[in-house]
């Protein structure tokens, strides 16, 4: 018998902002791993998970959401997601179980630069009635040049299994990249922050807007099995600060908690977390404070 073909490449999933990338990431790794939360705009960063089965292995490249750009953070968010659309083998469009709208036009025109394959998936079908599918599948169909299309439900995980073998289909045959386990091409630091990030998100609902910033200054290794960590919340405004931190410092203690909980689970140490909140003004409009936030490239 012949031996079965290994078939490896970059993947990128692209889509709007909420349309649930994440969630179909971590549902097809089986892991948590990037940031989820209800509010626009929380993927900032390219994040590689890698994904190895018996003949595959899928790096996947998460973009930040397509979007016409409203201010300089979202210019550089619009520039990576491009750049990233001609580096890959695979881009996926993932876009939600709806009639497209001008949103979706304004992405199927910058995906026609793209001359790899393009793969659709319409997520959150748990939504819709099936009768309802088949038109948005047609219009989509229409409306743009796509290789396959696929429902999916990132939440429930209906179809994500069949979405993986597709897209394990459309990888060139190639070498194993990185070694077998999931693995996330990030620092360690970065992981903890997202987390403390989408924890702040989580708890404060509409009062802080993602107009927060989380950088881990120090990770100390104190003993064997207990790591210190030192990390900053930054915020636009002082009444956010205040909204953070909380009567009598409730609401900061309950975001450290939750978020030391996952960080343990992660990293398979017991944390101390240390946890400032500081103000610094109009962070998304300055090229510099972005480039301490680890939000560019140098
Ligand atoms: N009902 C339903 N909700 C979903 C599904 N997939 C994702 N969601 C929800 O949609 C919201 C956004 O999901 P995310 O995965 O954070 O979206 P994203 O595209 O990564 O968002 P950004 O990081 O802002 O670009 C979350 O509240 C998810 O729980 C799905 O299949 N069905």
């Amino acid at each position: 018998m012949p031996d079965p073909v290994f078939k490896s490449g970059f993947v990128t999933i692209v889509g709007r902002t909420n349309v649930g990338k994440s969630t179909l990431l971590n549902s097809m790794l089986g892991q948590k791993i990037t940031i989820m939360s209800d509010k626009p705009q929380t993927t900032r960063h390219k994040i590689q998970c890698v994904l190895t089965g018996q003949d595959y292995q899928i790096v996947f490249i998460d973009t930040p959401g397509i979007h016409k750009p409203k201010h300089k953070l979202g210019e550089h968010m619009v520039g990576v997601a491009l750049n990233t659309l001609r580096e890959v083998d695979v881009v996926l469009l993932l876009v939600e179980a709806a009639m497209p709208g001008p949103g979706d036009r304004y992405m199927l025109e910058q995906l026609k630069k793209v001359t790899g394959p393009v793969l659709l998936a319409i997520n959150k079908i748990d939504l819709v009635k099936p009768g309802d599918l088949v038109p948005i599948i047609a219009a989509f169909q229409q409306a743009g040049n796509f290789a396959e299309i696929v429902p999916v439900s990132a939440l429930t995980g209906e179809n994500v299994s069949r979405l993986k073998q597709i897209i394990i289909d459309y990888l060139p045959e190639g070498p194993q990249y990185y070694p077998g386990d999931v693995v996330v091409d990030r620092p360690e630091r970065f992981i903890m922050a997202e987390l403390i990030r989408e924890k702040v998100l989580h708890l404060t609902s509409q009062e802080v807007p993602h107009s927060v910033a989380v950088v881990v200054e120090e990770v100390e290794q104190r003993n064997q099995d207990m790591v210190a960590v030192r990390a900053v919340i930054y915020t636009e405004r002082e009444s956010q600060k205040g909204i953070l931190i909380g009567k009598g410092g409730r609401m900061l203690k309950e975001v450290g908690q939750r978020a030391r909980q996952e960080m343990e689970a992660l990293l398979g140490s017991r944390i101390f977390l240390e946890l400032w909140v500081k103000v610094k003004k109009d962070w998304r409009n300055r090229d510099i404070d972005m480039r301490n936030f680890g939000l560019l490239e140098e």
